[in-house]
């Protein structure tokens, strides 16, 4: 049988398994997520005087209703309306193929977490007032500055450009930021419904100490094989397949400074998504929406920060704004990004895209939990499979190299040695260490076959 969305390579995740992860997300965090859509847009539509506007903003909260309705109500999926974008044929024709009498519980779990955010998207699409209005910008500003103490103790070490390193230091360096860019995807705003802010801020914490307490939480650490990448590039490209806004950005965003001073990068590529995605995922403006508010003095002041906190942010801020005015950082985005595929259909669905990465870029990161997820066909593996095999062909042997950073926030995982699940689970349930967001995986892929 051939691998389509509805056929992974290994049975899918399905919210019809009772008490699954994917079960509780469907059936208690997507209804959760979309009456906060309703809660901003009724605030959003009442500030306004425009009668369409207001007239259009009340559809928008009624079609996020039906919207809701039909999900808790187990309704079977239907084709996107015409809304004027081009992806809509795309994703009527996987519908009519893959998903013909499926429903929000029995198909498959990825697909329809992701067709949830594009018919989200369908009713500001529809409307002709709305139509670039994003309803989880407040939650991501408000989380952004709720990690004021992370951001500032980053900004104080990083805003001065380094001094030269050795190798060795070189070294250390990279692999404390790996873990600080590995554990900034902990915060994820469709998560926060599990979390409590004081296990976010732990998890944020970026005191070496604590680093090396959470190391112990990476189930599979392959920092050491990125490393013996990274140290031989010279003036390359490198890609972030970006997660999360906010915090997690930020923090990409100091790796990614590092790889340009150190001249292991001339050349950043930073992908975005190209509608408002899972909740807190960066689009475009997220990234001209984070270099103002680090050098807007009012956006932290809430929480006090010295003048040489603020001084220091806006250092930072202002040599990354420089990198983007000079193109060393381009930001760029695709619709592939917000499609409901497993990424080992970017080749035939975005062959330009492919082509791209595989061809230009010395390494790909890609950033959390549902990156992973796609990555890896979000399916049962066997929990010992090699992320090689997950990946498939395409992307295993046509990219020069791929590292993925995870938290863990779903089920699917691969990648493990032997017996490394069974000592897991000597302390944490499946749930707890697969899903919880406080264990987390660095997976490579060399680009060769294993
Ligand atoms: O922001 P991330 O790390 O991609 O996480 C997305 C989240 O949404 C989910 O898809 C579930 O709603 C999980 O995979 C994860 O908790």
């Amino acid at each position: 049988m051939p691998v389509t969305p509805n056929n992974p390579p290994c049975p899918a995740y399905r919210a019809s398994e009772k008490g699954s992860f994917a079960w509780d997300t469907t059936a208690r965090r997507w209804p959760v997520i979309l009456t906060s859509v309703i809660d901003d847009m009724c605030k959003a539509y009442a500030k306004e005087t425009d009668d369409t506007k207001v007239k259009e903003g009340k559809a928008i909260v009624e079609g996020v209703s039906t919207l809701k309705y039909e999900i808790e109500h187990d309704r079977q999926i239907r084709p996107l309306k015409e809304d004027g974008q081009p992806d809509v044929a795309v994703w009527n024709q996987q519908i009519a193929t893959y998903f013909p009498n499926s429903t929000w519980f029995d198909g498959s779990w990825l697909y329809n977490e992701c067709l949830m955010y594009r018919r989200l998207r369908e009713l500001y699409n529809l409307s002709t007032t709305w139509k670039d209005y994003d309803p989880f910008l407040s939650q991501k500003n408000a989380t952004f500055k709720g990690s004021f103490g992370a951001v500032f103790e980053l900004a104080q070490k990083f805003s001065k450009l380094l001094d030269a390193q050795t190798e060795e230091q070189n070294q250390i360096l990279f692999h404390e930021l790996m873990q600080v860019c590995l554990w900034g995807n902990a915060h994820d705003l469709s998560l926060l419904t599990n979390m409590s802010q004081e296990d976010i801020r732990n998890l944020q914490a970026t005191g070496k100490e604590k680093l090396e307490e959470q190391e112990k939480n990476i189930v599979v650490n392959d920092i050491d094989k990125v490393w013996n990448h990274v140290k031989g590039l010279k003036n390359a490209r490198v890609d972030f397949v970006l997660d999360n806004a906010g915090f997690e950005l930020f923090v990409d965003l100091v790796l990614a400074d590092w790889l340009v001073q150190t001249k292991k990068a001339e050349k950043i590529v930073f992908h975005c998504k190209t509608i408002p995605w899972f909740v807190s995922d960066v689009i475009e403006d997220d990234f001209s929406n984070l270099l103002e508010s680090c050098f807007n003095p009012e956006f932290f002041a809430s929480c006090s920060p010295s003048q040489d906190d603020v001084a220091a942010l806006q250092a930072l801020a202002s040599r990354w704004q420089d990198y983007i005015k000079n193109g060393q950082w381009v930001i760029t985005s695709h619709p592939f990004w917000c499609s409901g595929l497993a990424y080992r259909h970017l080749r035939e669905e975005a062959p330009e895209l492919f082509a791209d990465l595989a061809n230009n870029s010395q390494l790909v990161f890609f950033k959390g939990d549902l990156n992973f997820r796609k990555l890896t066909y979000d399916c049962k593996w066997p929990v010992t499979t090699p992320f090689n095999t997950a990946l498939g062909e395409d992307l295993s042997e046509h990219f020069t190299s791929i590292c993925s950073l995870r938290t863990n926030k779903a089920d699917v995982i691969c990648g493990l040695k032997e017996g490394v699940q069974e000592k897991i689970e000597q302390t944490a349930t499946p749930l707890e260490w697969r899903c919880g967001g406080k264990y987390a995986v660095v997976e490579y892929s060399s680009g060769k076959p294993e």
